[in-house]
């Protein structure tokens, strides 16, 4: 059933919405999730904020902004990453994005002093719940995302690089799951992501070693998928530039690529046949399709 109303949505984004949203997420009230509850203690810790610019060339770029504290992560930072992941929902334009740090760091994890004052262990379940609902609709987004590490991502960050489709770093940067150290394991979604990206056995050496990923052990990992060149200042340029070899093409086909491959991520085969088709239904004879034969494009 939930499958079935996963397929739909995969297909019919503004007509199932309410329901969408739903399924998007991973907790809601049937699991004893109350959205607004957390959202209300969160509140309590502000500070820094998420900010998103979407380019006329259907490339979005998300900054986690709260350089005092090397971009960690406070409370009134996680509701508004919410809050920019369904603005990036909602916009049919988008083909790609990066998320990046402010000034030349990635982000240092959640903010501590946030973690202190939430220290129950029902507090951190809802902020965890809260978080991978988040992170799960970032990686659900119908559009190419790419993670740009610069400087460090530390605990939480380095699970939300996980959310993110891709991963680069420059050099010098620094990819750590710092939870052991906290006495903690990761609570946002990054455990499970880390081990479809690099497999069981890198996970839990990553992940029991708190491991200090540069950026040639991170591609020897399989962590991450490339090294831009050492330019601090032309970082994001190198990002857009390295991201747009796999968004050159009409919104309509990347976005309906990417949601082939999130139904071969989470959907049982079967499934995932069954919606490949239906979305291949959507741009077969569409116009993208009859400019390239009109073109009569050769692939040489
Ligand atoms: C499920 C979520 C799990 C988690 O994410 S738990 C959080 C894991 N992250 C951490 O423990 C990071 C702790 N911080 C550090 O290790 C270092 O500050 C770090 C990031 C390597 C940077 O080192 P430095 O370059 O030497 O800079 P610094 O230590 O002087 O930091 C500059 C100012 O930023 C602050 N800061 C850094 N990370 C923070 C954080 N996560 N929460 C709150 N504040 C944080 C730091 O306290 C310092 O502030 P101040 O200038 O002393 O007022």
């Amino acid at each position: 059933m939930a499958t079935c109303i996963w397929r739909r949505l995969l297909l019919q984004p503004v007509k199932c919405r309410l329901a969408c949203q739903r399924v998007k997420s991973i907790y809601n009230g049937t699991h004893g999730f109350d959205e607004n509850e957390i959202k209300e203690k969160l509140r309590h810790f502000p500070g820094g904020s998420i900010d998103l610019s979407k380019g006329n060339d259907g490339i979005g770029v998300l900054t986690l902004n709260n350089p005092v504290h090397k971009n960690a992560f406070t409370g009134t930072m996680m509701i508004e990453l919410q809050d920019r992941v369904k603005e990036l929902e909602d916009w049919t334009e988008g083909r790609g994005l990066v998320v990046r740090g402010a000034k030349n760091t990635f982000c240092s994890g959640s903010d501590l002093n946030t973690v202190k004052a939430m220290c129950s262990s029902e507090e951190g379940m809802k902020m965890c719940m809260f978080m991978q609902n988040t992170l799960t609709r970032l990686k659900r987004l119908p559009l190419i995302s790419v993670a740009l590490v610069q400087g460090k991502a530390l605990g939480g960050a380095a699970e939300l690089t996980t959310a993110c489709d891709f991963r680069l770093m420059t050099p010098g940067s620094e990819i750590c799951f710092v939870q052991k150290h906290m006495g903690l394991v990761p609570g946002w979604g990054g455990g499970a992501r880390l081990v479809q990206i690099v497999g069981g056995q890198q996970s839990l050496k990553l992940l029991s070693g708190a491991l200090r990923m540069d950026p040639v052990k991170a591609l020897n990992a399989g962590l991450i998928d490339d090294i831009l060149p050492p330019d601090e200042d032309r970082a994001l340029e190198e990002a857009q530039h390295w991201l747009s070899q796999y968004t050159k093409a009409p919104a309509e086909v990347i976005r309906s690529l990417k949601k082939v491959v999130i139904a071969g991520r989470e959907l049982p085969l079967e499934e995932a046949l069954k919606s490949e088709k239906d979305i291949f239904g959507t741009l077969w004879g569409g116009p993208a399709n009859l400019q390239a034969l009109a073109r009569g494009a050769k692939h040489k």
